[in-house]
């Protein structure tokens, strides 16, 4: 069948992360680790010599190549389609750069109310993002039903806080000063990226995607009152309508995870926001997060990516602590935050297969005594 079209996908051999995202029985804990592909792979950095950023996202052969990279050297339960969140701010209109050792920057960010309508607010994410949706074809295709691909997408706040901020930031104080000194553009922005967020995410589906995550990275820098006003209900508004519009083209919806980096003050409210996982930075008590979420989610995280600095066998300990913790159903296990760039890969493989290992043996331990 040919590779470009989104039908006819391989056979899944590995549903884990699908069972545990639902809140099903898993035999094992399934692993995945945010920026699995990356710059921690001398493949990757190859890549990345060759070929600018972006480039790699635009080209679908180039960005499914990349995302099959970890998948090759770990037992990981899932991969996920190389991209950036950014893709949102460029199909909006506006011009973003990856500078290299500093990370994304925004030559013209939003600085006032007007400048909104400097964005292409009607954007069709066919003609803007048809190559992610070509990239998520193509690699349903060359996974060969290996494990499952997620999808993504930046979550309207995070984008707003790049678009107004132009790049990284400490503080992300230009987009703080809109929340607090334009609200109702505040507002309008956020709608504007719900929209096609919303339909970028749709078409990741309909595409062959078959989970989703939501990254609310810059969650950490609102309080519980601003997260309620300007993030949780547009997170909840996309759950809900990406499902809807899914099943309005007659496809299954697929499960959705939402990972709100520093929302520890949120926890229990995005347990009901729509999202079947929460993702949990690792800040956040594991145990206390059970106790937030009382079984509603999958909850998904949280070691620290630090401890992959830690020598192989302390990582075995602090994944059986973190298995203990979280216990061994209705819990992916992950980083609490991206992979650092000057991670040894052996370590990632240690993790990787420490999950699996330890998860089994307290599942047959649990098994034996009842
Ligand atoms: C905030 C954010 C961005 N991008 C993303 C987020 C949300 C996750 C998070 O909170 O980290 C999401 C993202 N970015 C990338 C992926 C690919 C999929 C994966 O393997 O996880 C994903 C899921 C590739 C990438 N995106 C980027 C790289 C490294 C840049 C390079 O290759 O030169 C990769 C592999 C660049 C990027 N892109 C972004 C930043 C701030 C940077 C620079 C930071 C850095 O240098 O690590 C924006």
């Amino acid at each position: 069948m040919a590779a470009n079209t989104a039908e006819n996908f391989p056979e899944l051999k590995n549903d884990l992360m699908l069972r545990a995202a639902r809140g099903e029985k898993t035999e094992r804990v399934p692993v995945w680790v945010m920026r699995q592909a990356g710059r921690y792979l001398e493949e990757f950095r190859a890549m990345r010599a060759e070929n600018e950023f972006f480039k790699v996202c635009q080209t679908p052969e180039l960005a499914c190549e990349v995302t099959l990279q970890p998948i090759r050297r770990f037992q990981l339960d899932a991969a996920i389609i190389f991209s950036d969140i950014l893709v949102v701010p460029q199909a909006l209109g506006m011009t973003v750069e990856m500078i290299p050792g500093k990370g994304p920057s925004f030559p013209e960010p939003l600085k006032l109310p007007e400048d909104l309508s400097k964005l292409d607010k009607d954007v069709d994410v066919n003609k803007t993002l048809g190559y992610v949706f070509d990239a998520i074809t193509l690699t349903r295709h060359k996974l060969e039903g290996k494990v499952p691909l997620i999808g993504f997408s930046g979550a309207p706040w995070t984008l707003m806080c790049y678009m107004i901020e132009g790049g990284g930031s400490e503080s992300m104080s230009k987009p703080k000063q809109w929340l607090y000194k334009y609200e109702e553009a505040s507002h309008q922005l956020l709608n504007i990226l719900t929209k096609v967020i919303i339909d970028y995410l749709v078409g990741q589906v309909i595409a062959g995607a078959q989970l989703l995550q939501v990254f609310e990275s810059h969650a950490g820098h609102l309080c519980a009152r601003t997260f309620n006003t300007f993030a949780l209900p547009y997170l909840s508004i996309i759950a809900r309508q990406v499902e809807e519009k899914v099943r309005a083209q007659g496809k299954e919806p697929v499960p959705m995870i939402i990972f709100a980096k520093g929302a520890h003050y949120a926890i229990e409210d995005l347990a009901q926001s729509g999202y079947e996982v929460v993702g949990l930075d690792w800040t956040v008590n594991p145990k206390t997060a059970r106790h937030q979420t009382q079984g509603k989610v999958t909850l998904q995280g949280n070691m620290d990516p630090g401890a992959l600095y830690a020598s192989k066998e302390e990582i075995r300990t602090i994944v059986r602590e973190m298995l203990e913790q979280f216990g061994t159903q209705q819990h992916i296990a992950n980083l609490g935050h991206g992979i650092y760039p000057t991670i040894d890969p052996d370590h990632v493989e240690a993790f990787v297969d420490a999950v699996h290992s330890i998860s089994e043996e307290i599942n047959l331990d649990s098994k034996k005594k009842n």
